[in-house]
């Protein structure tokens, strides 16, 4: 029987990574058998188009990048990802912990869309790719670290960019495209029961732990059910 797929979604350096390795870390203390993936899969040949896109290859402004190109790109890395590194362990009962996933492309690419009818086709047009011609497994829960974009660039300026530019991506140099990605999130969570974590108290940051107890709270429930 298929293990559980469990995606932490959100905002450019909103936390994921920090969160997808506590979250490991407690369920292999808890004897959960779990391997955490991330995507874009940076480490693998698969995320060569990826890579060049981030990078501003095909445009320098994200918003004109054509959309459903840029998704084909994310999605056959998935797929490399999916057949080579975790079907097996997820298909023999494994938790897959996944630092992004198809829901990055239903925000960051959707938003390229101005209307709700345009939106819409492009949504099931990608879960149709994604989830039945390329086969890659639905989501059982989907954590959202909902962060403020004023706080979440102060932490992405005190990091580097993943795609080794010193200056960050397409995506995190477009201030309006990342403040659409946050409307836009919102919206996605509303539609498709993705779970909101508050990252702050007010004007404060949430500590890592504080953060991670919510979300194992939620993972906790889904094990249970
Ligand atoms: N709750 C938090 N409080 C303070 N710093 C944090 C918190 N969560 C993450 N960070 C730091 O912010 C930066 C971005 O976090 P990261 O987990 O890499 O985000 P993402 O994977 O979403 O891009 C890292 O330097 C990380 O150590
Ligand atoms: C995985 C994925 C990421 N993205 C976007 C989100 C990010 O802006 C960018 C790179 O992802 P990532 O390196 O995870 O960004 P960060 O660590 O800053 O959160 O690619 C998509 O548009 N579609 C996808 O399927």
């Amino acid at each position: 029987m298929a293990g559980y797929l469990i995606i932490l979604e959100g905002g450019d350096a909103c936390g994921k990574a920090t969160q997808t390795k506590l979250l490991y870390e407690h369920l292999q203390k808890d004897g959960e058998k779990v391997q955490a993936v991330s995507f874009p899969d940076y480490d693998s040949p698969s995320s060569a188009l990826v890579k060049m896109y981030l990078e501003g290859a095909f445009g320098r402004d994200a918003d004109a990048v054509n959309p459903y190109a840029a998704s084909t790109f994310y999605a056959v890395d998935r797929f490399a990802s999916y057949q080579m590194k975790w079907k097996t362990f997820f298909e023999e009962g494994g938790i897959i912990l996944a630092d992004r996933y198809t829901t990055s492309n239903m925000l960051y690419q959707m938003i390229k869309f101005n209307t709700t009818q345009e939106r819409q086709t492009y949504l099931q047009w990608l879960c149709d790719l994604e989830f039945y011609k390329m086969g890659l497994p639905v989501p059982d829960l989907v954590v959202l670290l909902d962060m403020p974009l004023h706080v979440s660039e102060k932490l992405m300026s005190q990091r580097k960019g993943k795609t080794g530019g010193r200056t960050g991506d397409i995506h995190e140099k477009n201030r309006e495209f990342l403040t659409k990605c946050h409307h836009a999130y919102h919206e996605l969570a509303k539609t498709y029961g993705w779970q909101k974590i508050d990252c702050t108290k007010g004007e404060e940051l949430r500590s890592p732990t504080d953060i991670h107890l919510d979300i194992y709270t939620k993972v906790k429930a889904l094990l249970r059910k």
